[in-house]
């Protein structure tokens, strides 16, 4: 997120040299030769940091920004904005024409368009190129445009903005988009990028506009508002569609205190929004019309799957005679009923908890599947081609998910942004027109598909191949919009086996009890009780910080490693939550060390050894959001022939360099919220709940939590917010696909169109984890600040023996503390080897 720097000093200079350029934004790090400035500059040389253009070596600018005083590198300028200090006059005109930056003027043809033109000759030629025509030639003229656009363009948008509030980052990335159009669009037409950029808040666009001269109740800003309402209220919800109920309250709340008649204007608005095509209206209901194309993308596409028939599929006599269980197993009833299916159907979706057998059905599968190909190509005598076009493909949404499923598989899989070929910005190489090959299609962790990427996958798959979708049904939603899974599995014309036998952690695992338990809506009786696999410490919010350390130190001297231990929360705020639980962890697991090589970077200070979490996709450098690594180099851009500051991250044997325009996409990794955790498992989980994120708790959360503990889970906080969680479902999704699929849904009243890309907001994140970190903030913001179970409370449900508040011999209570007993009693023979199956007692 670009952070505003304030304006208190300036600076001005010649430009000597551009120390570092970013490849994917326009922020550079200059050295500037001082000619004055208003803080007493001592130095000649003074280095500078910020957003320019093309800014030229020996060229003389105006900085506007902070002295600030760097850890490392001592005293630097942050420029907010910058000026060039083109000469205004005939003769600096003439100079800046005939410098040698555009080819075929000399100082001749310079003096001929300065004489022409006058002082103003460069907005002159800016705001109309024809007023060249005559002065040079057309091959020259174009020339000398393009350049002027290329650095000035840019250098004007940048002061534009900054004049309006827009940061230098999103004008850089509207002057990509744009190109010269964006100066216009700012001033003229700024709230169209309500609809282009992704995230763009709307209360940023309005004071845009309002500097524009647009009025409160103009039109555009009711169209605008009442757009970005909806559209805020479906990605906070998960929502694909808004009631008309719904919508129109959104978007009162959006914009009904200024205006004189919102009712009407709201209503007015809706209707234009419909008729433009960028809301739909069915079944009174409004949608933005992203949502509806990509539902309507993937209902059709399934009506096609099923219309068709794979030649392979068509031969499931076969089955039987060829099918392979790997690792010798005998495959129980619906496991096998589940790979039968799997075969037959077109689209099949797999569901079932950790342990169920989803990778052993999958595994059967596709061996299965290969077995049935080659014997199909050994009888009707097939060549390599056909071969290639039935292949295998495995992905998961995340990476990490994808690594897990080859490991396991021992196939290649990959993530479906990288199937499908989608790079950041551009389209999906992979798409209706150049659909995937291969014959069939497993997606793993399809708890974890929303519907624009499911969109995006459906549109890929050619209409013969056979799809299978894994995944834990009673896992957190995806974090964007849509429902795919639920609806899936929901309607009647889409196979599903749902497998429920456990066999991983076998009997008197009490993980999965436990999950078993929360999915039925409460806490089993043992709770609170010590079991083999898992223990849980009744404690304050701000007992846990203590008490997760205590849990930590004792994983760490059994020797468990930061990769195999994770701390999970709700969210990042609060004493009990990642942000704070990570400096404690990072503490324990990687202490600081003479001479250890360290960097900053906002609130984070990364040391060599530091277990990393990647916070978005980046698919240029195929990483992806949720991927965890280890910082393995550290270079300080005060060393010794180093140029900038970076780190070098190992992602299980692919390194990624970071530099300080990339390292907002990282972050500590030794906790992490519950939706970044999706899709990984770890040994060992410490869970913290407190009553303080009450707003984000309910069944799937705590259940996609603990099922991340492949062996051990230890629960820290307060029962309360445990018991509020088991008993609340996740809130409802609405969506039109299960309708869409029935062909139930209502005829939709505008079709929707293809639509244009759209710009990606400041923090370059991709669109489910810029939703994702806005709905954990905006929750974070609503936490309720109840009060804490106080050591009254605590001492009266003990007396009481009331419910279940009654505080086992090792739980850590405000009792205590009044006491004045030590609250960690109980704890010190503990550690997470405690609650390893026996079997497991000589890895740590
Ligand atoms: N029918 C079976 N008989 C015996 N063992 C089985 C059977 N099915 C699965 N297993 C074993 O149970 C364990 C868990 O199976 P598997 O990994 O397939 O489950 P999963 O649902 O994919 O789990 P997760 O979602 O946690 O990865 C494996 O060790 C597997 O070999």
């Amino acid at each position: 997120m670009a952070r505003t720097v304030s304006e208190d000093n300036q600076v001005k200079g010649i430009l000597q040299n551009v120390i570092f350029a970013a490849k994917d934004s326009y922020f550079k790090i200059l050295s500037v030769q001082v000619e004055e400035d208003d803080f007493d500059w001592d130095a000649d040389e003074l280095i500078v940091t910020g957003t320019f253009a093309s800014v030229k070596p020996g060229s003389t600018y105006a900085f506007y920004g902070q002295l600030v005083t760097h850890p490392r590198y001592g005293q630097q300028f942050q420029a907010a904005r910058y000026e060039n200090q083109l000469a205004t006059d005939e003769k600096g005109l003439i100079a800046f024409f005939s410098s040698g930056d555009f080819a075929g003027i000399g100082k001749k043809t310079a003096e001929k368009i300065v004489d022409a033109l006058g002082e103003d000759a460069l907005d002159k030629i800016l705001a109309d190129p024809s007023v060249l025509t005559g002065l040079v030639k057309p091959k020259v003229a174009d020339n000398l445009v393009e350049t002027l656009q290329n650095n000035m363009g840019l250098e004007r948008l940048f002061a534009l903005g900054h004049k309006v509030g827009l940061s230098a980052d999103l004008a850089g990335k509207m002057y990509d988009r744009y190109g010269e159009e964006a100066q216009t669009i700012l001033q003229e037409d700024p709230y169209r990028l309500v609809y282009d950029v992704d995230g763009l808040p709307f209360k940023k666009v309005d004071a845009i506009a309002k500097t524009a001269g647009y009025e409160v109740d103009s039109v555009e800003r009711v169209k605008a508002g009442v757009f970005a309402a909806i559209q805020n209220a479906c990605f906070a919800h998960g929502h694909t569609y808004l009631t008309v109920e719904q919508a129109k309250s959104a978007a009162w709340s959006m914009l009904g205190n200024d205006l004189p008649d919102p009712e009407a204007a709201i209503d007015a608005a809706l209707g234009a929004l419909v008729a433009e095509g960028r809301l739909t209206y069915s079944d009174n209901s409004y949608q933005p019309k992203d949502l509806a194309l990509a539902e309507k993308t993937v209902a059709d596409k399934i009506e096609e799957l099923f219309s068709k028939r794979s030649d392979v599929a068509a031969d499931t006599m076969s089955i039987d005679d060829v099918f392979v269980v790997p690792d010798q197993l005998q495959l129980d009833d619906v496991q096998e009923e589940a790979v039968k299916k799997a075969l037959s159907s077109q689209l099949f979706v797999l569901t079932g908890g950790p342990g169920t057998g989803k990778t052993t059905v999958t595994k059967t599968l596709v061996k299965t599947w290969e077995a049935l190909v080659r014997n199909q190509r050994d009888r009707d005598g097939h060549d390599q081609e056909w071969l290639k076009e039935h292949r295998v493909r495995l992905a998961s949404p995340t990476g990490r998910a994808a690594k897990r499923m080859t490991e396991i598989t021992g196939y290649e899989a990959t993530t479906i942004h990288r199937l499908l070929g989608i790079s950041d910005g551009d389209d999906a190489e992979f798409n209706a027109d150049n659909p995937l090959s291969g014959g069939l299609l497993v997606i793993d962790e399809a708890s974890m598909l929303d519907i624009s990427l499911a969109a995006a996958l459906f549109e890929a798959i050619p209409k013969t191949m056979h799809v299978v979708l894994v995944g834990d049904a009673d896992q957190l939603p995806s974090v964007g919009p849509g429902n795919v899974l639920y609806d899936l599995i929901h309607s009647s014309k889409v196979d599903h086996v749902a497998l429920q036998r456990i066999y991983r952690q076998g009997k008197g695992s009490s993980i999965s009890t436990l999950a078993a338990s929360i999915n039925e809506g409460h806490l089993p009786g043992d709770f609170q009780d010590k079991q083999r696999d898992r223990s849980t410490f009744l404690t304050t919010a701000n007992q846990v910080p203590s008490a997760v350390g205590q849990v930590l130190t004792s994983a760490i001297k059994k020797g468990f490693t930061a990769d195999q231990v994770q701390v999970l929360a709700p969210m990042y705020k609060t004493p009990a939550g990642v942000k704070a639980l990570n400096q404690i962890a990072q503490d324990l697991f990687n202490p600081v060390k003479p001479g250890q090589k360290t960097l900053q970077y906002g609130d984070n200070v990364f040391r060599l050894g530091d277990k990393v979490l990647q916070l978005e996709n980046d698919t240029e450098r195929d990483i992806y959001n949720g991927d965890m690594g280890e910082v393995v180099a550290v270079h300080n851009q005060a060393d010794k022939g180093v140029s900038a500051d970076a780190l070098v991250v190992d992602f299980g044997g692919q390194e990624v360099w970071y530099t300080t325009k990339t390292l907002n996409q990282l972050t500590l990794a030794y906790a992490t919220t519950i939706h970044k955790a999706q899709g990984n498992e770890f040994k060992l989980v410490i869970l913290v709940l407190t009553s303080q994120f009450k707003i984000m708790l309910n069944q799937n959360l705590v259940y996609t939590a603990i099922t991340r503990a492949k062996e051990a889970l230890v629960m820290v906080g307060d029962y309360d917010a445990y018991q509020y969680a088991a008993e609340h479902e996740v809130p409802h999704r609405q969506t039109h696909l299960e309708e869409l699929l029935e062909g139930t849904a209502k005829a939709v009243a505008q079709k929707p169109t293809k639509s244009e890309p759209v710009i990606k907001q400041e923090s370059p994140a991709a669109k489910n984890e810029t939703v994702s970190t806005e709905f954990v903030q905006q929750n974070e913001k609503n936490v309720s600040h109840q009060p804490e179970i106080t050591a009254e409370t605590s001492l009266q449900n003990e007396k009481t023996g009331s419910d279940k508040k009654v505080l086992s011999e090792n739980c850590l209570t405000a009792a205590h503390l009044a006491a004045g007993i030590d609250p960690m009693v109980g704890m010190d023979n503990l550690s997470p080897a405690d609650f390893m199956p026996d079997n497991q007692q000589s890895l740590v």
